[in-house]
């Protein structure tokens, strides 16, 4: 567990925009020391609006996009290539502008696929997927991206729901979720701790309360994002609107 670290920016454009150039730089560098890299993405609208800017960096060649394995978070659980899907929305933000390798590109199973409508099944699957591409465990993987949501979600795991208690399964179904859709595939908070550095990053009035708690308050059950650290950083990024309750312990003037 890391303490975490807060950068505040002055909106939430600005924030999308700093974070692209932040992980431009980050995946350059992971490169430059091991040859290659891992990044998991997330959905929702700071996630997509971070890929969208990213694609639109002069710089975005630096990086050797066919040498990147990219992982989700988080899916929802529905037909391949529905709009509401964060694989389409990463996609469409960016994926399909570059040129990845699509053997890197490890999408959670939608609900018409290979396991048809069962988000077991694709769970489970997607864990093997992790145990392959992990060298028998799950990867390290050198940034994890999240959104929060305003009672302190991360990925689709609530508070006080069965994925927030899960400690042994690093990828579970989601049902019933707050979040519409209900049915939803998710990595587990163990999981999320493998990365090297979770990146959290949430913008607005709403999510304010939940951000300033999830950084004084270490109760992962009632707001998994508090949970949500990296082996050697845990970075929020926030807009100041979003950061208006983070003690001023945490935060320097926004850039
Ligand atoms: O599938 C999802 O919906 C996301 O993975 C979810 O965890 C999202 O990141 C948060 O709900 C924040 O969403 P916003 O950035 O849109 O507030």
């Amino acid at each position: 567990m890391t303490n975490p670290q807060v950068v505040v920016h002055r909106d939430g454009d600005l924030l999308a925009a700093a974070t692209a150039a932040r992980l431009l730089t980050r995946l350059v560098d992971a490169q430059a020391a091991r040859g290659t890299a891992s990044l998991v993405l997330t959905g929702g609208r700071t996630g997509t609006a971070v890929l969208e800017h990213l694609r639109a960096l002069p710089g975005l060649d630096a990086v050797d996009w066919s040498n990147v394995d990219l992982y989700w978070g988080d899916e929802r659980f529905l037909p391949a290539g529905h709009p509401d899907r964060n694989e389409t929305q990463a996609r469409t933000a960016l994926l399909d502008h570059i040129p990845v390798n699509p053997a890197r590109v490890h999408a959670m199973e939608p609900s018409d696929g290979r396991f048809g409508d069962n988000p077991d099944a694709a769970a489970e699957a997607y864990a093997n997927v992790l145990t392959a591409t992990g060298n028998g465990s799950t990867p390290e993987f050198d940034v994890l991206l999240l959104g929060v949501g305003e009672e302190g979600h991360v990925a689709s795991i609530f508070p006080d729901s069965p994925a927030v208690h899960e400690k042994q399964h690093p990828v579970v179904a989601v049902r019933n979720c707050p979040k519409p859709p209900p049915t939803r595939i998710s990595l587990t908070l163990p999981t999320i701790r493998r990365a090297h550095e979770v990146w959290l990053m949430t913008t607005g009035e709403a999510k304010a309360e939940a951000v300033a708690t999830a950084l004084t308050d270490t109760n992962e059950v009632q707001l998994p994002a508090a949970g949500a650290t990296g082996q050697y950083k845990t970075l929020w990024l926030l807009d100041t609107t979003a950061a208006a309750k983070v003690p001023n312990t945490f935060t320097p003037p926004p850039t």
